[in-house]
């Protein structure tokens, strides 16, 4: 078993994917293009490890993608410092404590740069009451050698939160602090000075841009509250739960005023728009008082469905983040046909992968 080194020659790797990604969106006339590099080292906010035992030691664990094998991981430098000193801190408390250790299967870890700390223990057995009051001297433990953490074990059908399940991220953004509450095992965005990053370019490109803003797939509201001030209102939508709460958590916190979130799906909220179909969730909420020019999509990977697709184009602006720069260059090859490319950045969410983030402003033509 081996160690996971962080190779050295980023910068290299960083201008082939981004001489890569422009290739790939030759055939658009893109007026305006910025790349945006990572920090080199410790900027994943979360990392998850499968656990090895062997005898009496416990080691984190990851599996070499190429060649399955199993990669002992002491240290871990693509990710935070603070999960890199709660790996240290954890492993010799858990190692000597049968009921912590016994069956324990893999660690999840989300960080902040707040220094709030969310990790979960995931087993293959029932947690007891024994479990229980070992897990809680632990936090203690961890809490007294100065990690701000929360704990949470979990096992088939059970999830056992010792005070709370999230963590309450600081972001500065344009010189404004934001928090947002991010809840375990909801999406967030991986890498936050990337992060930082892309709500300042978002900031930036709807500066002046009037009437209300239109958002699907908001999460915990990370675009929405960042984006509230350059629109009258925002209305933004989000099919995950527990998302949506801590997105109406994060819109109190930071007393914004205008915006709207719900508990729709990108399909349900063209429905809507569509007048196809009625939902009791849209009661109180009149479409028509909105008077949305300008549309945000952040999509999961597989990028925008057809019908929604046809929605988001009859607005005048559109921003679309994705993560996936093939399902991106489907959906411009539609949007194209009604709008014009203004803007494109990529960010480097994701060092020493070939996966890279890209954002896009697009107008309508005419
Ligand atoms: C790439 S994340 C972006 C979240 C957010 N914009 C952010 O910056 O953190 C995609 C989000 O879409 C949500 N999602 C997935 N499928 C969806 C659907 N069909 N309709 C609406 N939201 C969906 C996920 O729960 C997730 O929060």
């Amino acid at each position: 078993m081996t160690n996971l080194p962080i190779p050295d020659n980023y910068q290299q790797l960083f201008d082939k994917k981004i001489t890569q990604t422009k290739a790939l969106f030759e055939q658009f006339t893109i007026p305006e293009f910025t790349a945006y590099p990572s920090p080199t080292s410790h900027f994943r906010m979360r990392a998850e490890f499968r656990m090895w035992h062997a005898g009496d030691e416990l080691y984190h664990i990851m599996f070499d993608q190429k060649n399955k094998k199993r990669v002992r991981v002491d240290d871990f430098p693509i990710a935070t410092h603070l999960i890199n000193q709660a790996m240290q801190s954890i492993l010799p408390l858990l190692k000597f404590n049968l009921p912590l250790r016994d069956k324990l299967f893999q660690i999840d870890y989300l960080s902040t740069l707040s220094g709030e700390l969310l990790i979960s223990l995931v087993y293959h057995k029932k947690l007891d009451e024994v479990w229980l009051s070992q897990a809680k001297q632990l936090r203690q433990k961890l809490l007294d050698q100065g990690f701000k953490v929360h704990l949470i074990g979990r096992a088939a059908n059970q999830k056992i939160s010792l005070d709370h399940d999230y963590v309450d991220e600081q972001l500065t953004i344009l010189g404004r602090r934001y928090i947002y509450r991010q809840v375990e095992n909801s999406f967030t965005q991986p890498n936050a000075t990337i992060n930082i990053a892309m709500l300042t370019w978002a900031i930036n490109v709807t500066k002046g841009l009037s009437g209300d803003l239109l958002e699907l797939y908001c999460g915990n509201g990370n675009f929405s509250i960042a984006l509230a001030q350059n629109f009258n209102q925002v209305l933004a939508t989000e099919i995950a739960k527990a998302s949506v709460k801590a997105a109406q958590y994060n819109i109190a916190i930071n007393q914004i005023e205008n915006v709207k979130i719900l508990r729709l799906s990108a399909e349900e909220l063209t429905q809507a728009i569509n007048n196809e179909r009625e939902f009791k969730r849209l009661k109180e909420i009149c479409l028509t008082d909105y008077h949305c020019h300008t549309v945000l999509v952040d999509p999961p990977r597989n990028g925008l469905d057809s019908k929604t697709l046809t929605m988001i184009s009859q607005y005048q602006n559109i921003i679309y983040i994705s993560c996936n720069p093939l399902t991106l260059k489907e959906n411009l090859i539609e949007l194209t046909q009604s709008h014009i490319i203004k803007k494109m950045a990529f960010f480097d969410q994701f060092p020493y992968t070939h996966h890279l983030e890209c954002a896009v402003m697009l107008s309508k033509i005419g």
